[in-house]
């Protein structure tokens, strides 16, 4: 069960799933308190001044996320404009071959473990009634891996489409030549700016080892702190100047013009974003955490990000009841597969 903890002496928060989990690397003290997840008062003021209820009588709009084949549901791209609004759904790929072996992982391509293509289609349940239009993930296998396990429990049962755009040749020859099959299809872009943290000269090796050998402190300020890079590595910010850029140059103006999208990518690329989107300081970033395959959901409205947490499950009442849009779109999944 996935849960979001705020650290009140830090007042900053973690997010994580099982608390055995060998990827969660949170330890929640006596200071710590858990919240509702997706209700994030202290750190989202935007959401903070709003409750479930306000939002319900608030969102009185027609849908922006209806592009299921009831023609009663669906909206033109113009009036999705004017609506603004939007799902983001943020995954940590699932747990990898380098994860079970306790390895920093960094650039280095390595696929999941069973746990983790468990882990994958997990999180897939999870957002199965939610809205995806766009995929972006990162140009690493166990994120691809991840979107696309993810993907095969949407109930919408769309086809997820690799672009092919790195030559003009591979861009012709993956053409799609029905309009209708394109419209049965999600782009799935593939960027190496969503790429994880490069670790540099830690790549490959034990993480334990590594901090017996140089210090605990050492090892954490190298992996958690946000300007102090990895020997030759990227620090968070030198992560965050590629992926929060590609956040806000490709996929922002994709969710203005009301396109539902999803991002597969990993523990510090996702925790550089989060950054951004929950104006965390470079002190509370420190204590992020982000647990493998545990999808977050923010609604993107009039231009700010309202955090709705983590979906515990495919029907969680929160997260639907929190848009009339949400609600709606999972409505009509009900009544086409029923
Ligand atoms: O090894 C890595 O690439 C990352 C994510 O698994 O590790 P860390 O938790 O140290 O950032």
């Amino acid at each position: 069960m996935a849960a979001a903890v705020f650290h009140q002496s830090l007042g900053s928060f973690v997010i994580h799933g099982q608390a055995n989990s060998t990827t969660n690397l949170t330890k929640l003290n006596s200071k710590c308190f858990k919240v509702e997840v997706g209700v994030l008062r202290k750190k989202s003021p935007r959401s903070g001044n709003m409750n479930i209820k306000a939002i319900q009588a608030s969102s009185s709009q027609t849908s922006v996320f209806d592009h299921i084949s009831s023609p009663s549901i669906n909206t033109t791209e113009e009036s999705q404009k004017k609506q603004n609004e939007a799902a983001l759904i943020l995954i940590r790929h699932g747990e990898s071959l380098w994860n079970e072996k306790n390895l920093f992982t960094g650039c280095v391509d390595v696929p999941l473990t069973k746990k983790g293509v468990e882990e994958a289609i997990e999180a897939g349940k999870r957002i199965s009634n939610i809205p995806v239009d766009m995929i972006y993930t990162s140009s690493l296998i166990r994120a691809q891996m991840t979107a696309m396990l993810a993907m095969t429990q949407h109930r919408r049962k769309k086809v997820p489409v690799i672009v092919h755009n790195e030559t003009e040749q591979a861009r012709v020859w993956s053409q799609i030549y029905s309009e209708e099959t394109k419209k049965q299809s999600i782009p799935v872009i593939a960027s190496w700016r969503l790429n994880e943290r490069m670790y540099g000269e830690l790549q490959g090796l034990n993480k334990q080892e590594t901090a017996d050998r140089y210090g605990k402190e050492q090892v954490h300020e190298w992996r958690r702190s946000y300007d102090i890079p990895p020997p030759n590595g990227e620090s968070l910010e030198m992560c965050a100047e590629r992926a929060v850029a590609y956040f806000k140059d490709q996929i922002v103006p994709q969710l203005q013009s009301g396109k539902n999208v999803m991002i597969a990518a990993h523990g510090n690329s996702l925790r550089s974003i989060i950054m951004y989107l929950d104006k965390l300081t470079s002190q509370e970033v420190i204590s992020l955490e982000l647990s493998t395959g545990i999808p977050m959901l923010y609604i993107f409205k009039e231009g700010n990000f309202i955090r709705r947490g983590s979906p515990a499950g495919p029907s969680e009442a929160g997260v639907y009841a929190y848009t009339r849009s949400l609600a709606l779109y999972r409505q009509k999944l009900d009544e086409m597969l029923n």
